[in-house]
């Protein structure tokens, strides 16, 4: 999968350097590419906001420097004219969820818009899906408010790119983990079996492998009921009362 980024912070997306998605971009698994918006400018500020039309706080982010930004990805290392799926981070956005983490792992080539100030210029989205052909997603991370889209393509590249055959070693990781069934994980324990008077329930030490999936099962359950009740009904058609 290529993944491509354009930011005025590029440095934000260092970590994506590190731990498993850096090691599945040194295997080729991932194709990270970051683009500094400000390359894409050509005053000597390099200016990439103005006052909003209309008046209201804050500035806009110009749409010329993302349509030179969006031409250069869709060039660069593309003989064939291939298109990435365009994701803006934004908090209006439709909600960033495991399924669709799934979805965007599917995808060939992926391109994050990193918005910041007050957002950018309503035409770049015309732009891009008009002029560009681009399938364009306003996508947010959770019902808060950041400064930028930055954040949001970190944990949304790291969501995405870890479902990627290959990048998670083992892939039964994959399975019974928080929202990928529709409920959350069970409690994990490891070495010492006890520790601090505190012991590792006895059916983990049992051997028994139907016993300690009937308990992780029932753990998974009791923790969605107890914190993500609203799971329970959407995937298991109760209403988390019982
Ligand atoms: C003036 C007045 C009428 N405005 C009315 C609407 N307000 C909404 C507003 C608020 C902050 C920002 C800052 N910002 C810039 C780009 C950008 C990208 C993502 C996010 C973001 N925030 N939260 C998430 N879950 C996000 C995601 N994904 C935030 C971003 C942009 C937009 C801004 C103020």
């Amino acid at each position: 999968m290529r993944v491509d980024v354009v930011t005025i912070f590029p440095e934000y997306l260092a970590p994506l350097d590190l731990s498993l998605i850096g090691k599945a971009r040194e295997d080729g698994l991932l194709d990270v590419r970051v683009h500094d918006l400000r390359d894409f400018t050509h005053d000597r500020h390099r200016t990439v906001d103005d006052t909003p039309y209309g008046g209201g706080a804050g500035m806009v982010m110009k749409p010329q420097p993302w349509a030179e930004a969006l031409d250069h990805v869709l060039a660069q290392d593309n003989p064939s004219g291939a298109k990435p799926r365009l994701i803006v981070p934004g908090p209006g956005g439709q909600p960033f969820t495991q399924a669709l983490a799934r979805e965007l792992a599917q995808e060939p080539w992926l391109a994050f818009a990193c918005g910041r100030y007050e957002g950018i210029d309503e035409r770049v989205y015309d732009h891009a899906r008009e002029d560009l052909g681009l399938e364009v997603s306003v996508v947010s991370l959770g019902d808060y408010v950041l400064n930028g889209g930055e954040v949001a393509v970190l944990a949304m590249v790291e969501a995405v790119g870890r479902l990627v055959p290959g990048v998670i070693g083992n892939a039964e990781s994959l399975v019974e983990e928080s929202h990928e069934d529709g409920l959350l994980e069970y409690p994990i324990y490891t070495k010492p079996s006890s520790w601090n008077g505190r012991e590792v329930p006895p059916v983990l030490l049992s051997g028994n492998h139907g016993a300690i999936a009937d308990w992780r099962h029932a753990q998974r359950l009791a923790r969605t009921a107890a914190r993500r009740p609203d799971l329970l009904h959407a995937s298991h058609g109760t209403d988390g009362s019982d």
